[in-house]
């Protein structure tokens, strides 16, 4: 009996030299790491709420470069990540040594077929799945899926006028994440949500739910066995979410099927690709709903920025009105046709320089999936250490852009774009994963 203590005790020293070990494993290979926290390594401001973790890069992002180093290393608790800098390193990453990094790295487990999308499956099973879901983004469908947001535009302006006229402030996030939750609710799974005109639509809750802060899942996540989570029940996402989203895309396919109803939409496609046994039931459910998660947040956030620079820089949105307004006045519908997109280059640019000053997605991930040596060096990143590209922090360096706080459309004219390197603006990741619905 005697003895507890002293077990107690040893196990306690153990516990904390083995912890100890794993917080240096940077420094063991050789890599410039910044001194993590006890439990929390380098992320304690950002399970707390403080701040994201792309804020908390940033110090060493610029400590990174001002020592000359390519990348370096952190801790998202005790789990090693690589911060890579430099967009050359970041290129080769993304592009050419790609087959090294094909995970996003996010929670998956057997048991919760809502993980099986495409933002989240790896290596060949992503492969395939890319290769099935890419005809849904043909430039003719599109257009075709233009016309209907054509559609859903009038009665965008509709509201916005209604707002106007009373003169009160209006929640902009809100207002744009409305209508993309429409834009994508009809594009997707053919079905008006009207969340515009009615905001306490269950798409538009469910669409909030999946962005809300879970710190607690993503502790979990990060410090026990995905295997073990995934057998306790664990799954990507809440359960709400998944049975709302498998109710509502499980009645429309069955609606489809049993009417023989036929949009040439994105679901159409998939029910095409489940009869041809290329997509079971479940799959379908994950992969609409993951362009709905991925596409109105994205959207919609883009949108809001946008917005709130035009209003401050009134010169700017000058420029845009011109510009809309001479492809109306050129057209005897007196609208703007999909054709014209293309001619709409300042509109570009101003869209440009949003993705670049707020992008949605601030940092870029990647997980190692092939052990891979760094080119030049003599360090070797282990199959499964998450790998963060801090996109964000790169369109905020002033060596990529002079006055980086500042919205300056001008950053996309032609002569710009063209003189910088290829991987100092990615706002849609870059690679094979691009995303290819922007
Ligand atoms: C402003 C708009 C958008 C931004 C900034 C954006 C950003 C991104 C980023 C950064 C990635 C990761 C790429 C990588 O890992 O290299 C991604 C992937 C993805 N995005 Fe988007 N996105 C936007 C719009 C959309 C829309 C509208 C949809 C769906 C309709 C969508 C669906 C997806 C999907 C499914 C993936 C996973 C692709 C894959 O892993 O193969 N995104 N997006």
């Amino acid at each position: 009996m005697i003895w507890w203590p002293v077990y107690f005790l040893a196990l306690c020293v153990a516990t904390f030299l083995f912890l100890k070990y794993k917080h240096n494993y940077w420094r063991r290979r050789g890599v410039r790491q910044f001194e993590p926290e006890f439990f929390f390594g380098n992320v304690r401001e950002a399970v707390q709420g403080k701040a994201k973790i792309i804020e908390i890069c940033r110090k060493y992002y610029y400590d990174l470069k001002k020592k000359n180093e390519l990348y370096g290393g952190i801790y998202l608790f005790y789990s090693p990540v690589l911060l890579p800098v430099n967009p050359e390193l970041i290129k080769q990453i993304l592009t050419k040594d790609f087959e090294h990094f094909t995970s996003h790295g996010l929670f998956h487990h057997e048991n919760d077929y809502m993980h099986n999308h495409l933002f989240n499956v790896e290596g060949e099973i992503w492969k395939n799945l890319r290769s099935k879901l890419t005809p849904t983004f043909t430039s003719g469908k599109m257009k075709g899926m233009y016309e209907i947001l054509y559609s859903l535009a009038d009665r965008l302006e509709k509201k916005t006028g209604n707002y106007a006229k009373t003169g009160k402030p209006v929640e902009i996030k809100e207002h744009a994440a409305c209508f993309g939750t429409d834009v994508v609710a009809t594009c997707f799974f053919g079905l008006d949500s009207d969340c515009l005109n009615v905001p306490e639509s269950e798409f538009r809750k469910y669409g909030k739910l999946i962005f809300a802060p879970r710190p607690v899942r993503f502790v979990m996540e990060m410090l026990i066995n995905w295997n073990l989570l995934g057998a306790l029940g664990h799954t990507f996402a809440p359960k709400k979410i998944t049975k709302f989203f498998t109710q509502v895309i499980t009645e429309t396919v069955a609606y489809r099927k049993k009417n023989n109803v036929s949009r040439k939409d994105y679901m159409d496609l998939l029910i095409q690709l489940q009869n041809e046994n290329q997509l079971n039931e479940k799959e379908l459910i994950a992969n609409t709903m993951v362009m709905y998660a991925a596409g109105f947040e994205t959207s919609s956030t883009t949108t809001t920025f946008l917005m709130y620079e035009l209003a401050k820089n009134q010169d700017i949105q000058d420029k845009v009105r011109e510009e809309i307004l001479g492809i109306c006045k050129k057209n005897q519908s007196g609208e703007v046709t999909y054709d014209d997109l293309a001619d709409m280059k300042y509109s570009e640019m101003c869209i440009y320089e949003t993705l670049r000053r707020y992008s949605p997605a601030t940092e870029v991930p990647r997980c190692c999936t092939k052990t891979y040596t760094v080119p030049g060096t003599d360090t070797v990143i282990e199959k499964d250490t998450f790998v963060i590209i801090p996109a964000w922090l790169i369109h905020m360096d002033p060596e990529f852009y002079p006055n980086p706080e500042k919205f300056n459309p001008e950053n996309f004219a032609a002569e710009h774009k063209h003189s910088r390197h290829d991987f100092v603006f990615m706002p849609f990741g870059g690679g094979p994963r691009l995303c290819r619905y922007r």
